[in-house]
This record gives structure tokens, sequence and C-alpha cells, in this order.
């Protein structure tokens, strides 16, 4: 049977990137949806603002919500200081063995928790679990419906903090309406939109960076 398009993402990075580069995992993936087969990462543009907000914010603790096949994974623990962790929820055990594979091959396990299971199941037990009290940093890129309710039980289980800063993708293709609403009008954010195009496209998108005020 054909293979999958996440599966030929893989031997992609596998052919094209050196071991322990996560440059080069990064451009591969990238040159591959651009000229190959597009897919929902990141990618390189909205890729390069999500670089900056994380190098500006230096993260010790970081959470992602949604690894797919890993590239935003990549982007951001390749920036993270020794000792940091990015804990990375994926519920599709497909998806979640080719992001454990281009994760490997960046280099980068040792900085990443990748967690096979949903986001609502793991947010409540990440404390008891993982000893994580509270969030530097949270990137959104799961099911766009997720976004404000995975949000509030974050409020809810006291993992935002003062200075909490949460950055969400797709805010405009495919759009997340309700949670833009929310953290634009919530007097306990203070929300920016970066303005962006979709992966490999020259449709609008943009990321929204919410950051908590407690
Ligand atoms: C149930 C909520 N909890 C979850 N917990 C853990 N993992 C979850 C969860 N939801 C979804 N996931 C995983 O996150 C990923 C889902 C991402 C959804 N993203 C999109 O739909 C998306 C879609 C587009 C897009 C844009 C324009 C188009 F024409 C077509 C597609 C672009 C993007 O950048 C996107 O991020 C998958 O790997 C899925 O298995
Ligand atoms: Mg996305």
């Amino acid at each position: 049977t054909r293979s999958t398009r996440p599966q030929r993402l893989l031997k992609v990075v596998q052919k094209h990137a050196t071991r322990g580069d996560p440059q080069s995992v990064i451009s591969a993936i990238d040159h591959f949806c651009r000229h190959s087969e597009w897919a929902m990462n990141v990618g390189d543009e909205k890729g390069s603002i999500l670089d900056s907000v994380v190098s500006e914010l230096n993260p010790e603790k970081v959470l992602e919500l949604g690894t797919y096949c890993g590239y935003s994974t990549v982007r951001i623990a390749r920036l993270l200081p020794p000792g940091a962790r990015l804990i990375t929820l994926e519920f599709n055990a497909d998806y979640a063995a080719i992001a454990r594979q281009v994760i490997a091959w960046a280099g980068l396990e040792d900085k990443v928790q990748l967690v096979e299971g949903a986001s609502e199941d793991w947010i409540p037990r990440m404390k008891e679990h993982f000893g994580i009290e509270t969030f530097d940093f949270v990137f959104l890129d799961h099911w766009k419906d997720r976004y404000l309710p995975d949000t509030k039980l974050m409020e809810d289980c006291g993992l935002l903090r003062k200075g909490t800063v949460l950055l969400a993708d797709n805010v405009i293709c495919p759009g997340v309406p309700d949670y833009l609403e929310y953290v634009r009008n919530s007097l306990s954010y203070k929300s920016y939109y970066f303005k962006s195009h979709l992966e490999y496209t020259k449709a609008e998108d943009g990321l929204e960076k919410s950051v908590f005020l407690g």
C-alpha cells in the first residue's frame, strides 16, 4: 500500500539531512513541502517568527500542543538552553512514531519529551506526572477548535504564570475565531498579531502571541 505523507517526509529527512544537525532537518522538510508535497508544518516564514519569540524568551519549560511530524518541535528545541525541556503532545500514534524519528535525527531527543496522548487528558497531569508547576512558553498548533478549551484548561490547572507566552499558529488560516476573541478581549492577556503567510503559500496567515498577565 502507498506510504503516508509523514512517512515520505521522514524518508526525505533521513536522505537529505545530516544526523545531529537540526537546521538541515528543517531545511530538508521545508524544501520537500515547498517543491514536492505541501504539509501542515508551521514552515520557514512563520517559523522565523517562532524562532524570534523563543530566542527572546529563552524558556526553560515549553509545551507544544500538536506535534504532527515534529517540525516545530525541532525548530523550538534547537534554540533551548541546556537543561530546558519541551513537552510535546500528539494523540495520533502514526504521527507520533514519525515525529520521534525526526526529533532523534535532529539529535534533540534529550530536550524533548513526546507524549502520545490527548491534550485534554495530559494538561491536568503535568504537575503530578512531569513535576511541572508552570510553563514559560506554549505553542498551539493542534485542532483549531481546541485552542480555546485547552487554554482555559491550562488556566484552570494553574499551568500559566505572570509572563507565560502563548503562541498560536493559524489564527487566520484555517482560523481560530473563538480563541482570538478570547485572548484579545480578556483582561488576563496582552495579545499581539504577527502577520505572515500560510506555510509554503502566498495566502495570508499569522501567529498570535498572547502574554498571560496572571
Ligand atoms: C483533541 C485535541 N487534543 C489533541 N491532543 C494531541 N494532539 C492533537 C490534538 N488535536 C490534534 N492533535 C494533533 O495535532 C495535529 C493537528 C494539527 C491541526 N492543524 C491543522 O489543521 C492545520 C491546517 C492547515 C491548513 C491550512 C489551509 C488549508 F487549506 C489546509 C490546511 C495549516 C496548519 O498550519 C495547520 O496546523 C495532528 O498531528 C493531530 O494528530
Ligand atoms: Mg499550523
